[in-house]
């Protein structure tokens, strides 16, 4: 089993005074031992996050990142910066992108593929919405998604995590169950498998209304190797006992 790593999407929320009294209590409440742990802030707070977490064991990075490397575009942030601040992980094509901001499949993967040439961490979201579910679409969706993705970055698609997200189950309070969770992850491992031979050192997280209550169970699946929490990671408390959940891992990866 790998050892579950549990990201915290803060989304467009912080402030540097709230931020520092948060990293202080991860840093006090986080147990190695239990899992990874990185949280993904806004740009801004990437160098209040470096000098607050260097050395503690948990990893930060960014939410987005731009497709382009360098130069004349106004508003970006390339993925040389976020490497330059310390960043570990980029999220990349979270649904709130491209739902907000249109960005395609094609997008989402020239990121993934950017990060990767930067030596940053992409976790590649995908998700179906509910109208994709009812139509029985979610199979489909979320293979056509990530394969836009492993196409992208040919031998380093070991490297990428990914993150399952359905969008119906973002920031509502109706989490997928373990049972419909761990049935898209199985079918995102199997394309990892065909696509890799090395997708056991793929992670799979599972995102949307993840918290305390729902955690231990959606984590004990064979293919959720960890969590990606949007409100929920905005509290210590919660957010330390989501980590708390993990199963333990004799041996992690
Ligand atoms: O979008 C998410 C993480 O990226 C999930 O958000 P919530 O945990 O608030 O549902």
């Amino acid at each position: 089993m790998r050892k579950k790593l549990i990201v915290g999407n803060w989304k467009m929320n912080g402030s540097q005074a709230a931020n520092a009294e948060l990293l202080a209590a991860l840093k006090a409440g986080f147990n190695p031992a239990q899992s990874e742990l990185a949280l993904c802030a806004p740009a801004p707070y990437l160098l209040q996050l470096q000098a607050a977490l260097q050395g503690s064991g948990i990893d930060w990075g960014a939410q987005d990142v731009s497709a382009h490397e360098g130069g004349a575009y106004t508003g970006e942030v390339s993925a040389a910066m976020l490497r330059d601040c310390g960043s570990r992980y980029v999220i990349v094509g979270h649904s709130e992108r491209r739902q907000y901001h249109g960005e395609s499949d094609d997008l989402v993967a020239l990121k993934a593929q950017r990060a990767l040439a930067a030596g940053l961490t992409p976790i590649v979201c995908v998700g179906e919405t509910l109208p994709d579910r009812e139509a029985g679409r979610t199979e489909f969706v979320v293979k056509r998604q990530l394969s836009a993705v492993i196409h992208a970055v040919g031998h380093c698609c070991s490297e990428i995590v990914v993150a399952y997200e359905p969008v119906w189950a973002i920031g509502t309070g109706l989490s997928a169950s373990a049972e419909q969770a761990q049935a898209v992850h199985a079918v995102l491992r199997a394309q990892l498998r065909a696509a890799t031979a090395q997708a056991e050192r793929n992670r799979i997280l599972y995102g949307g209304s993840m918290n305390a209550a729902n955690a231990a169970e959606l984590l004990r699946q064979p293919d959720i190797d960890g969590g990606l929490i949007g409100g929920a990671s905005l509290k210590a408390a919660s957010f330390l006992s989501i980590a708390a959940a993990s199963p333990v891992v004799a041996l992690s990866n």
